[in-house]
């Protein structure tokens, strides 16, 4: 059986494949990461997974099977993770009150055969209005700086979700419905 990567820095999308009881490797993949504003959102997050895949697959993985993801949120216009404290208030500025959508794209490659899949998931999650009192709070926890749309469905902004209309998984970070589908279609690999 083929060796799993994970080309990642993520400790969500790690834990995520630990559920699963799985065995497999975590290698950083450093891509810089560019917002393009002129193809669809769905496709750039599909291309930042397949940029962090190849980047892991240039090391030359003989039976590697890697796999990489890439989150990003769209409320009007695609939000990355905050560079900084303000920017984190604009965007949770913005989330506030609003429905918005959470893309994650995949990447797989197989080194063996020199294939590659990439793919994307879309769930849609409701915020409540937050006051900016709560905003000033929720960014003081420091848990919005290092997420897509500076915010953590899994920790304190749970406080601020309706409801969700989608996979859970994906919001933090990967598909794994989507994942162990497209491994068993296109890669015989079942992750059961
Ligand atoms: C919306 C949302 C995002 N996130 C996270 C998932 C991703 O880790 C992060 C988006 O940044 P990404 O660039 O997708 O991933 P990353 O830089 O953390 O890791 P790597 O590129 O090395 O794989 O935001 C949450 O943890 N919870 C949430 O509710």
């Amino acid at each position: 059986m083929s060796r799993i990567i994970l080309a990642s820095n993520s400790p969500r999308r790690k834990e995520i494949l630990e559920n699963l009881g799985l065995q497999f490797h975590v290698v950083n993949s450093e891509i810089n990461e560019i917002l393009k504003e002129n193809i669809h959102p769905y496709k750039l997050a599909s291309n930042l997974a397949l940029q962090k895949a190849e980047n892991v697959a240039s090391n030359n993985y003989a039976d590697g099977l890697i796999v990489a993801a890439d989150t990003i949120v769209i409320r009007d216009n695609v939000l990355g993770k905050p560079q900084n404290q303000q920017d984190a208030y604009e965007m949770l500025k913005k989330l506030s009150g609003n429905a918005h959508e959470v893309v994650t794209g995949v990447a797989i490659i197989d080194c063996k055969r020199n294939k590659k899949i990439t793919d994307y998931e879309v769930t849609k999650v409701y915020f409540r209005e937050i006051s900016d009192e709560e905003i000033y709070k929720y960014i003081a926890t420091g848990e919005p700086m290092d997420k897509a749309g500076a915010y953590g469905i899994q920790g304190k902004a749970s406080l601020f979700i309706k409801k969700i209309d989608g996979d859970y998984f994906n919001v933090v970070g990967l598909p794994i419905y989507k994942l162990g589908k497209l491994m068993q279609e296109h890669f015989n690999y079942n992750l059961l």
